[in-house]
């Protein structure tokens, strides 16, 4: 008998700012594989992007602000805490050491994610400590432009829900999950410009970017 609610997830991100292209997914995706808990995890100094417009403070209230009626969320601020860049091998490497190695572990991303994966600061870390979980985004393709990246994707696939839940770490799952066209420098650029992004983001979320003077 398989304990469904053994797997752990965490789903880490910019969130510049932390919008439904995030949230909606995640919870489709729960609901999907059955994850009573989803671990949401802002970075604090981003390894492979500039520094994002607000400031980890304000990113944390936002991802706050949009969790507060959503008990399948909880924060974890670990990388909030460290000044250094927010390598999530570092991050896994530490939850690990927290779950024991029995613990099934896995990691949300979205499609543009997983293309750029490979190229992650000890990637190899990354995946021996947890499974990637993959949300559509509309606008990626679903194969990697290297064929050696290919074959390593292939080689880690699976489209069983229950080894995540059987296993560790170690496998790939690309979750049917709803498509979502947004993004957070979508929503940048149409607040810059004043137009309405109510239907893209929680409205505490927007209220707070208006009240902190964000994105303008
Ligand atoms: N619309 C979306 N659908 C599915 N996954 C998404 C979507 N937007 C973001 N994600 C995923 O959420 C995680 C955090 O993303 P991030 O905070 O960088 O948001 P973003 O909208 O991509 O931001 P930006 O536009 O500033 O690059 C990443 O793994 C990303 O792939
Ligand atoms: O560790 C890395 O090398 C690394 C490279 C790119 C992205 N990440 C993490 O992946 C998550 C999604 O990244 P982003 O930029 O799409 O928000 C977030 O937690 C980042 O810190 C991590």
């Amino acid at each position: 008998m398989v304990d469904m609610n053994q797997l752990q997830a965490m789903f880490g991100g910019t969130f510049d700012p932390v919008h439904y292209g995030h949230l909606k997914p995640v919870e489709a995706l729960a609901n999907q594989i059955g994850l009573s808990r989803v671990i949401i995890m802002p970075n604090n100094v981003p390894p492979h992007r500039p520094q994002p417009e607000a400031t980890s403070q304000q990113r944390k209230t936002m991802v706050e602000l949009a969790i507060a009626d959503k008990p399948l969320f909880t924060l974890d601020e670990r990388e909030l805490r460290r000044d250094a860049p927010s390598y999530t091998a570092q991050t896994l490497l530490e939850w690990r050491e927290e779950q024991g190695p029995q613990r099934s572990l896995a990691f949300i991303i979205g499609q543009d994610s997983l293309l750029t994966f490979p190229g992650w600061h000890h990637a190899d870390t990354i995946l021996n400590h947890c499974h990637l979980i993959v949300c559509r985004r509309p606008g990626y393709p679903l194969t990697m432009e290297q064929e050696a990246h290919q074959q390593w994707l292939e080689s880690h696939l699976t489209t069983d829900a229950e080894m995540l839940h059987t296993l560790p770490a170690g496998k790939i799952y690309l979750a049917e999950t709803p498509w979502f066209n947004i993004s957070a420098t979508l929503i940048r650029e149409r607040l810059e410009k004043g137009e309405r992004c109510d239907d893209l983001l929680p409205a505490p979320v927007l209220a707070y970017i208006k009240e902190q003077g964000l994105y303008r």
